[in-house]
């Protein structure tokens, strides 16, 4: 596979604002993101044979989709979004005292996942769902670095559906470093190597009110769990 390095002049890689500015992505290959102790790979356009709106209006359709209870700090929340679980069986998933059992992979996500094990040369066993269902939806910043995902997971992101900006946050370091990408509608975002020990990531709410989102996350449980984390 043949990976593009792209950095940008002045050091300033998609630094906030910066980043409507440019017009790299329209790439039809995997770009990789000058991050510094990350391994973030960006592609605008993956080829479904049919549209991505036709596959966002099947997934928002077709997935068993819920609005799950999550547990920080002995509170109970509703997630701001909703989500599903799918995988090989036996690949429960635990986060945010939320433990989820798999569902079995249904056509739709099936096709969705050989797409992106032939572009990223991976397989994947399940696969994380978010519906975002407007402005108000979001994931808080976190990491996914969950031990069942074992150390430097590749984690790999299709989006349908409204463009949402995707947040990265240095663990340590300066707030500058933040860097906003907006993930388009048929993208593939993938995360590896240290990604998960460097950076935070999330999507935020948003004021103006803006259409649907599916976010699916193609991960691969490769242990046990030992801990509890949240999110
Ligand atoms: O919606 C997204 O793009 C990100 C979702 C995410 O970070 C997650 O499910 O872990
Ligand atoms: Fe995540």
């Amino acid at each position: 596979m043949f990976y593009r390095y792209v950095g940008l002049q002045g050091g300033g890689l998609l630094r906030d604002k910066e980043l409507k500015m440019q017009s790299l992505f329209t790439s039809q290959e995997l770009v990789k993101l000058n991050l510094p102790g990350a391994d973030v790979r960006y592609q605008e356009h993956l080829e479904f044979g049919r549209s991505a709106g036709e596959i966002f209006d099947d997934l928002v359709r077709q997935i068993s989709w819920k609005h799950e209870d999550i547990t920080i700090h002995g509170k109970t929340f509703k997630q701001p979004r909703l989500t599903a679980w799918y995988g090989d069986p036996g690949m429960s998933y635990t986060y945010s005292g939320l433990s989820l059992a798999p569902l079995a992979w249904p056509a739709l996500l099936l096709e969705l996942k050989r797409k992106v094990e032939e572009v990223t040369q991976q397989t994947y066993n399940s696969a994380l769902l978010n519906q975002y269902r407007g402005h108000r939806d979001s994931v808080g910043f976190h990491a996914d670095d969950e031990p069942e995902l074992g150390r430097n997971p590749t984690i790999a992101s299709l989006s349908f559906g409204e463009t949402r900006e995707f947040v990265l946050k240095p663990k340590r370091g300066r707030p500058g470093q933040t860097t906003r990408l907006p993930l388009a509608s048929g993208s593939l975002l993938v995360m590896a190597g240290e990604t998960q020990q460097n950076w935070l990531h999330g999507v935020e709410k948003l004021n103006a009110p803006c259409g649907g989102r599916v976010n699916i996350t193609f991960r691969n449980i490769v242990g046990q769990r030992r801990g509890r984390f949240a999110r």
